[in-house]
């Protein structure tokens, strides 16, 4: 036998849930700065679920155009806000247009409907706006995870997003198999107090998702700082030397690959007659227009200072040639604009690939790097192999 104080207890644990998820996402907004507007969307999402279900428990008690209405438009709203979050935390653009069109017309479509007696309807629109809502924001972040297929962030992470939107959609179907049962938080029935298990359920593991996946975020962002040369966003030393053995261990297996040194020419005389400033803008103008040379999968890497290597896999000292002097000729091309005045820009280029004896990778850098020199020596902008 379910007692009214049983589900009014799965309330309050509920709203209880909800209120410190607010808390917790306001502190990561305000205080830790953590994501602040997808954290602070998502504090917006837990308040307003618990002011609905607050308000959804108040009915009888206060007057019903404080409670019903308003109760049902907070609960869109809160779903409308969860769906918003996650585009945001994860591509950083946060889609409130749609959130707000999704509340006022379901606000409005209630407002049309008497409230009292059978609700069934303003529980369908409920249900219904939530089914989407979740569902279109599990797409965002399958789409997302999907083409970013990161090592850590399985696309499956948007599981719990389709769940929920199905658990939402069957809700609303459920009014329609059984059509007596009003929707009342505080009703002693199982049906109404397995709702509210599930609801709590939901609350968990929606926030549970969402905070896995600011978390992700954060690490792949640390990732990528640890990695990254903070000037030409190319990958520092150590990250590149990685690469380089991650590249020689697969030349072992059969792998070919090739190296491009890259040093630019003359670049003391830039830095001293234009300044430092200068001098950083021309490696910025290079990386950049040197960027779309390479593939996907090739890793175009700072040695340090004005010293930049591009490791080519499955590729050859022919390929790694033509690459080369299609860098040669864009480097040389594009002089850099500084304060009104046109600087020339080249850079020399030594090229070496793979070779069987070669004990590590730094056997075909050292290669490249003699190349490099032979090109410094034979009067600059040439590339050498
Ligand atoms: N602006 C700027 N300058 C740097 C940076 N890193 C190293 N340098 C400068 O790059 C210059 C490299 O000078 P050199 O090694 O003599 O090379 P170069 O003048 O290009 O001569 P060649 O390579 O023989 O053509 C030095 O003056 C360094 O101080 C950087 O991040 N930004």
């Amino acid at each position: 036998m379910i007692t009214p104080a049983q589900t009014l207890t799965m309330a309050a644990a509920i709203i209880m849930s909800a209120a410190t998820a607010t808390l917790v996402w306001l502190s990561l907004a305000l205080l830790a700065r953590i994501a602040p507007r997808a954290s602070l969307t998502m504090a917006g999402a837990n308040a307003c679920a618990a002011l609905s279900l607050t308000l959804n428990a108040t009915r009888g008690v206060l007057p019903d155009a404080l409670t019903c209405w308003p109760a049902d438009v907070l609960a869109v709203a809160s779903f409308a806000l969860l769906g918003a979050a996650v585009p945001a935390i994860l591509t950083r653009h946060l889609p409130w247009k749609p959130a707000a069109i999704a509340v006022a017309m379901s606000g409005l479509a209630m407002l049309a409907l008497p409230y009292g007696g059978d609700m069934r309807w303003q529980t369908r629109i409920v249900s219904g706006m939530a089914a989407v809502l979740v569902f279109v924001a599990g797409m965002a972040a399958w789409r997302h995870l999907s083409a970013t297929a990161g090592r850590r962030t399985p696309a499956s992470l948007a599981l719990p997003l389709f769940l929920i939107s199905l658990l939402m959609a069957l809700r609303g179907v459920d009014s329609f198999i059984h059509p007596g049962t009003a929707p009342d938080v505080r009703a002693p029935t199982a049906l109404n107090l397995g709702l509210l298990w599930l609801a709590l359920v939901m609350t968990l593991l929606l926030n549970a998702t969402l905070a896995f996946l600011v978390l992700m975020r954060l690490i792949h962002r640390i990732e990528r700082l640890l990695e990254r040369d903070p000037l030409t966003d190319t990958l520092n030393r150590r990250a590149f030397d990685q690469a380089l053995e991650q590249a020689h261990a697969w030349f072992r297996r059969g792998r070919a690959y090739a190296v491009v040194m890259i040093d630019m020419d003359r670049f003391k005389q830039l830095n001293d007659t234009l300044g430092h400033a200068a001098g950083d803008a021309a490696l910025h103008q290079m990386v950049r227009e040197l960027q779309p040379c390479v593939r996907e999968v090739d890793r175009f890497g700072r040695l340090g200072g004005e010293e930049f290597c591009v490791l080519l896999p499955d590729t050859g000292i022919a390929g790694a040639a033509l690459v080369a002097e299609r860098m040669r000729a864009l480097v040389h091309a594009t002089p850099l604009r500084w304060l009104e005045q046109d600087w020339p820009l080249s850079a020399s280029f030594g090229i070496a690939e793979a070779e069987r004896g070669d004990a590590s990778a730094n056997a075909v850098l050292a290669r490249a790097d003699a190349a490099l020199y032979r090109a410094k020596a034979q009067g600059r902008n040439v590339v050498q192999a």
